[in-house]
């Protein structure tokens, strides 16, 4: 994938992204990390089209987010939120044709083969007639994945998507996600996992306070040009591993 943050700015009440410039080029599985509260989740809405910034101007594959364009951008990316938000009154099943129906104008048959194939990806097959309140988070969270994923998107978005699980689900999750690797997709996801991180992303954005530290390809993780991402690492126990110098 592509992208440009050209003095990229956003307020709420204060300002959160402070005039964020950069230019990526041939990357895969982008990786935003940061202290909670650094403004991770509002960047990641601003790249996936569903915010706008107040300053500056994003593109994203060379297509600039803006009104006018960005409905068409957001029907052709996956977005996996904090916590799953399928429609409680249909299973799981359900809940994918539906997306693609209205989405991809996927007619019924073909939209229940499609569901199906995805839903086996993620080993969710025995789950598929069960409805949302009756799977484990962890499960839940694998059904809104395939679900983002059903409609063929070439780009997905992933906000901690383990936020609300424990850490066994967590791990059930992560380990779903590292199949998709490889799968010709790109990614962008926020994550406090820096070991999935290390072993998902080729490329880090790293915030404080609203501005980009660092970024670099994975590798920088182990050589910290600032001393706040030295911490960061040394805090998330991320040295603390077998081979973690070897990428
Ligand atoms: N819609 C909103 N309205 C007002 N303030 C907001 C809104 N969304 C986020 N904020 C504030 O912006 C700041 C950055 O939030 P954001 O969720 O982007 O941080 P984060 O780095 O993803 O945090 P965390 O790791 O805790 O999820 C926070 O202070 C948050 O309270």
């Amino acid at each position: 994938m592509k992208i440009k943050l050209d003095h990229v700015s956003k307020y709420y009440d204060r300002k959160i992204l402070d005039d964020l410039s950069l230019e990526l080029e041939d990357v895969h599985a982008l990786g935003i990390i940061g202290a909670s509260g650094c403004g991770k989740s509002t960047l990641l809405r601003l790249l996936a089209g569903m915010e706008r910034p107040q300053e500056g101007s994003i593109e994203v594959n060379g297509r600039r987010l803006q009104e006018g364009t960005v409905r068409e951008y957001q029907n052709e990316i996956g977005y996996v939120f904090q916590k799953h938000n399928l429609f409680p009154h249909l299973t799981i099943l359900e809940n994918l044709v539906l997306i693609l129906n209205k989405i991809k104008k996927v007619p019924g048959k073909e939209a229940e083969a499609r569901a199906k194939q995805m839903l086996e990806q993620l080993h969710l097959k025995e789950e598929m007639n069960k409805r949302p309140d009756s799977i484990s988070g962890g499960q839940a969270q694998r059904a809104s994945i395939a679900r983002a994923l059903c409609t063929d998107p070439k780009l997905i978005f992933l906000d901690e998507p383990t936020a609300a699980l424990d850490p066994v689900l967590t791990g059930e999750v992560l380990k779903a996600i590292r199949e998709l690797k490889g799968s010709g997709k790109d990614f962008i996801f926020v994550t406090h996992e820096l070991k999935f991180l290390r072993n998902f992303a080729d490329h880090i954005i790293f915030l404080d306070k609203g501005k980009i530290v660092e970024e670099g390809p994975i590798s920088c993780l182990w050589h910290p040009q600032t001393e706040l991402l030295r911490n960061f690492v040394k805090e998330e126990d991320f040295y603390d591993d077998d081979n973690s110098g070897n990428l």
